[in-house]
């Protein structure tokens, strides 16, 4: 049996007298979504903070494909193939698209000092980046594509968040974990963007994602698994359908009196 890409056991994130992740033991197959959900302030955004290197841990282990993730720092655990959104957008707005999707490549490119003594080839590196800019940026939206030098505040807000997903993307990680991708959008807007991310699925079958959403509607048709995080625990995990029937999820969001 081969082992799952992320394995997290015992993780614990404490803040003072706060405990925000408590024990969470989870595992990630690749080429599989997993759905998180929980009420405000369960732990998710803590979960992906600790993975990414930004938190510490206070307790337990966290291994993506077998080395820990714990022993690297935030630089190397993206080259170690863990991208993410954020919750809010975090683009520049009043810079270009490019630059924008250009950095999550950055850390994969050598464009020290020494670089400039070698333009030709620097050249060809710039070029080839450009390129596959283009290229991820249109299997998004071609409009993206066809306007990679202009600011990216000039977008509407789905093509922004297409933005940063291609920012996380262009660095080929293994896993990526998506914070609430649907926030500050319509309905409508979060279909689209869920068909996007569900043809992107398609065709990079490897991809591992963790999925951070409110929206049911986006859990039950991106998930293959589900996670349940309250107070910082896993109180379930199994399918949508078990989901939505679970009493211990029922209670966490709508309160025992219910
Ligand atoms: N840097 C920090 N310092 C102190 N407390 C923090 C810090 N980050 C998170 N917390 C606390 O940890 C708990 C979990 O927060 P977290 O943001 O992980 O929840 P969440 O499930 O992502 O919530 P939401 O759905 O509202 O985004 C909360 O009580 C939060 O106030």
């Amino acid at each position: 049996m081969t082992a799952p890409l992320l394995a997290c056991s015992g993780l614990t994130v404490r803040f003072g007298g706060l405990t925000a992740l408590d024990g969470l033991d989870i595992a990630v197959d690749r080429g599989t979504t997993i759905g998180l959900v929980g009420p405000n302030g369960s732990g998710k955004t803590t979960f992906f903070n600790v993975l990414t290197g930004l938190y510490r841990p206070s307790a337990g282990k966290a291994a993506l494909a077998e080395a820990d993730i714990f022993a690297k720092s935030p630089q190397a655990i993206g080259r170690a193939g863990v991208a993410r959104t954020f919750q809010r957008c975090r683009l520049m707005l009043d810079q270009s698209v490019f630059d924008n999707i250009a950095l999550g490549a950055l850390r994969h490119q050598d464009l020290g000092l020494a670089a400039i003594f070698r333009r030709r080839r620097l050249r060809a590196e710039i070029d080839a980046l450009v390129e596959r800019v283009r290229s991820i940026a249109a299997r998004f939206n071609p409009a993206i594509a066809a306007a990679l030098f202009e600011p990216a505040g000039r977008f509407t807000m789905i093509d922004r968040r297409r933005i940063e997903i291609c920012r996380a993307l262009i660095a080929n990680p293994r896993l990526l974990l998506l914070d609430e991708p649907s926030a500050g959008m319509t309905p409508e807007e979060t279909r689209r963007l869920m068909d996007d991310l569900l043809d992107f699925r398609r065709e990079s079958p490897d991809l591992a994602l963790i999925l951070v959403e409110h929206e049911m509607d986006v859990i039950r048709r991106v998930s293959d698994r589900c996670v349940v995080l309250n107070f910082g625990r896993k109180i379930f995990e199994g399918s949508f359908e078990a989901l939505i029937e679970d009493r211990d999820v029922q209670t966490a969001y709508l309160g025992s009196g219910h």
